[in-house]
């Protein structure tokens, strides 16, 4: 294992099941998480960025999800430790921020006795040690008046600072690796910005890896340093986000960029991908799972079991098809074919 990466993620699938039948909605990924780095995973809803995050933490309902593969985290494999064993790491090692702390939070408990919780759990400080770190945690995130916030409840809080508080809680054991799933997405754009601002300070305070998912490009914009676009329960492309955003090649991505509110100045209308991603048992797998949404690509374009490869260092895309596809502004020779603002040539 490389000395810089804080998870390996080999061969991951994670399979719900559906009427006695397993069905991938994570299939055999693979990714390296790096230490101090935020790895943005986008997609559209339904392309399994939350079943991903869910295996990362072991959060899913064992009962009618599977979930194969190795999950390197300091060594060992997530994915073989028990529950207690997993307790133990999640909220110490590993921490999570959610898309809605409102639920995350207990009700009946204050700020404070919830943080030191999660202190009790994983550390054997003093109480008046804990009681100092929580204070401390809580100027960490910039909360005003922590003595008054530790003896408030979750509802008296502003969903900003809920979200805080939430993280907070993840951060309260120096975890070394984050996942943090929507973390913004209920809140209003000013508080968006200082939440993420404030995410990444602790982060490089902390050297932490963060798992940032998302389907807010302007978002990962801001916070990432390399993206992951995912489609159907796979990676169709992987680059540093600067080379992700500014030489896109898979035309999933491309759409995807297209979509973002200011991509399309001078045009009338926000650019809109066609149709959807399929459902779990609709997933045409085995082909290019994205070749349905772009039917004036002919199939013999696409790659028939089309893999990752590196186009450029560290730039991984998957399927053939974008060397046959451009958008309007590139046209150059060809015969050109636009639809919904994708233009490809036959
Ligand atoms: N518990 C479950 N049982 C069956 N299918 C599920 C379950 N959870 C998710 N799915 C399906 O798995 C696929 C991936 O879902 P997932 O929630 O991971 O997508 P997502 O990209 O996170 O979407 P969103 O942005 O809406 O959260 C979808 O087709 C979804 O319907």
């Amino acid at each position: 294992m490389n000395t810089e990466s804080v998870l390996e993620i080999r061969d991951l699938t994670v399979a719900f099941r559906i009427k006695d039948e397993y069905y991938p909605a994570v299939d055999q990924l693979n990714l390296t998480i790096n230490k101090n780095e935020v790895l943005a995973i986008v997609g559209e809803s339904g392309c399994g960025k939350s079943a991903l995050a869910l295996s990362l933490t072991r959060l899913h309902d064992s009962k009618n999800t599977r979930i194969e593969g190795e999950l390197l985290f300091k060594g060992q494999d997530l994915n073989t430790l028990s529950p207690g064993q997993m307790n133990k790491i999640r909220g110490s090692e590993i921490g999570m921020i959610f898309q809605d702390p409102l639920t995350a939070l207990n009700p009946l408990m204050t700020i404070g006795k919830q943080i030191e919780e999660n202190l009790d759990y994983h550390t054997s400080l003093s109480r008046k040690e804990k009681t100092k770190r929580v204070i401390e945690l809580l100027e960490n995130v910039n909360i005003v008046d922590p003595k008054r916030v530790y003896a408030q409840y979750p509802h008296e809080l502003s969903g900003g600072m809920r979200q805080r508080i939430m993280i907070a809680i993840a951060i309260a054991c120096r975890p070394s690796l984050i996942i943090a799933d929507e973390p913004t997405t209920a809140l209003d754009v000013t508080i968006q910005s200082q939440i993420l601002d404030l995410l990444k300070q602790l982060q490089a305070e902390n050297d932490a890896g963060i798992v940032l998912i998302t389907h807010d490009l302007g978002v990962v914009a801001e916070m990432a340093d390399r993206v992951v676009v995912m489609y159907a329960g796979e990676i169709v492309e992987i680059a540093d986000v600067n080379e992700l955003f500014n030489n896109p090649k898979h035309p999933y991505t491309r759409s995807l960029l297209a979509s973002m509110p200011g991509a399309n100045v001078g045009q009338e209308s926000l650019h809109v991908i066609e149709g959807r991603v399929p459902s779990l048992q609709n997933i045409p797998r085995g082909s290019c799972r994205f070749s349905e949404r772009i039917p004036w690509i002919p199939q013999t374009h696409h790659a028939e079991h089309p893999e990752l490869n590196e186009v450029a260092p560290q730039h991984w895309v998957r399927c053939t098809c974008y060397q046959n596809f451009h958008f309007e502004d590139e046209v150059g020779d060809g015969k050109e074919i636009v639809l919904n603002g994708i233009a490809g040539t036959q």
